[in-house]
């Protein structure tokens, strides 16, 4: 990923179905509506946080101002905070981020320790108590992980706590090489149905090239595709601390942007004046309406085990009509999974058309393929009704999907 010069930045179609019980409507829609966020996941770079020595402790005071005034009237903050390799490598006597992944993971064990002991004694100015949740990606492609961390997550903001989200860096070694906690910042907003996603770095916005280039503009808002055709994001930070740049930034923003969440990008000190309603850094704008956090986590996050291969006519059925998958439709499968694994679903030509959670394990499958259901309740029993996936078990993917990951 990081060598990519530029991006492409599409929208998912509008999205289908919503869990009950879920908001369909996000009151942030554009950047004059910000101070109406309920919920607000604010991620916070390395490079933003951090010193050559270590932490930057006047930086994360100013971060905990801007939190605790937001928690003030009434909005609720998840704060995904990076740091724990840049705080940690000083304290290892090293003079610069090391390039190893032991040794960066070492760092992060050392460093994640004192970036918590810092927000716990900078939040106790507000008589805040803090929670550290560390998560790895993986983790959240797990159902069953995923519904855990809703819950721990949710509960904490109901007892008022601060939850500060990190990589589980010792275990992550995606993470540290490819800085994705810009990543985890739009999956942990889509896992607490946050409103608004705000990305804090050490540039104030997106610009048309590296800031450093007299010719680089800053780019206000992105609503489509062609606001990011050309724009140049591959040059590193001049930090030297973060590590994903502006491709994990804009990645993330569309993530968050398929699952109806807005993105605003920019640096620690102009959020408030964005909070504000002031017209700095760039705002990432949402087509479409808001997935169901269930759709979302069945298209983005979940870890795919296999590949059902349908006929026309079930593509027909599934695809176009919505109807529940049945094995007569299926032609072929690969891979391994269980009953609730999510597969990718294809056509004929290997075009994947959208991902579902199989109701037959793959050992079952070869028994089922192409027969209909009044053959298979014969033939193996009552308990085969033929529904491989169900039509509420299935998420069609967006043209774009392959853009955000
Ligand atoms: N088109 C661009 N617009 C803005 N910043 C860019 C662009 N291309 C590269 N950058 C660099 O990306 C850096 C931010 O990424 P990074 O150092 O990973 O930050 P963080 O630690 O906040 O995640 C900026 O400091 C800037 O030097
Ligand atoms: N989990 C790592 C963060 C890695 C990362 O994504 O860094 P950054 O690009 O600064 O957001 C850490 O705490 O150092």
């Amino acid at each position: 990923m990081a060598d990519r010069k530029t991006v492409v930045y599409r929208y998912a179609t509008p999205a289908t179905g919503g869990a009950p019980g879920e908001p369909k409507t996000n009151p942030v829609t554009t950047r004059d509506t910000l101070q109406d966020a309920r919920r607000v996941v604010i991620k916070i770079g390395s490079s933003s946080l951090t010193t050559d020595q270590g932490l930057n402790t006047e930086a994360i005071d100013a971060l905990v101002d801007l939190i605790a005034s937001l928690r003030e009237r009434g909005t609720q903050v998840v704060l995904v905070s990076s740091g724990a390799v840049a705080a940690g490598f000083p304290q290892l006597g090293l003079a610069r981020r090391p390039k190893d992944t032991a040794t960066q993971q070492a760092a992060a064990a050392v460093g994640q320790g004192g970036l918590m002991a810092y927000y716990s004694q900078s939040f106790g100015r507000y008589d805040t108590t803090v929670a550290q949740v560390l998560l790895t990606a993986e983790e959240l492609m797990r159902r069953g992980q995923y519904i855990n961390a809703h819950r721990a997550l949710a509960r904490l903001l109901t007892l008022d706590v601060m939850p500060i989200v990190n990589e589980n860096d010792a275990v992550a070694t995606r993470e540290i090489r490819f800085g994705d906690n810009d990543r985890l910042a739009a999956l942990t907003a889509n896992l607490v149905k946050a409103d608004l996603l705000v990305l804090l770095s050490d540039v104030d916005a997106l610009y048309t090239g590296h800031p450093s280039k007299p010719d680089s503009r800053r780019i206000d808002s992105v609503g489509s595709d062609q606001d990011l055709a050309g724009v140049d994001v591959a040059t590193p930070g001049s930090a030297g601390v973060g590590t994903g740049g502006m491709v994990t930034k804009v990645d993330a923003a569309g993530i968050a942007a398929t699952t109806g969440i807005p993105t605003l990008l920019t640096s620690a000190p102009k959020a408030a004046a964005a909070f504000a309603g002031e017209d700095v850094g760039t705002w990432f704008e949402v087509a479409g309406r808001r997935r169901s956090a269930r759709a979302a986590w069945l298209g983005l996050t979940a870890e795919v085990r296999g590949r059902l291969v349908l006929d026309d006519g079930a593509v027909r059925a599934v695809i176009e009509n919505g109807r529940s998958l049945l094995a007569a439709g299926i032609t072929e499968f690969s891979g391994q999974f269980t009953s609730g694994d999510v597969v990718e679903i294809a056509d004929s030509h290997g075009k994947v058309l959208a991902r579902g959670m199989v109701q037959y394990s793959s050992s079952q499958l070869p028994r089922m393929l192409g027969r209909s259901t009044e053959t298979l309740k014969e033939e193996l029993g009552a308990g085969y009704d033929g529904v491989v996936v169900h039509a509420d078990d299935r998420v069609k993917l967006a043209p774009s999907h392959s853009a955000y990951r």
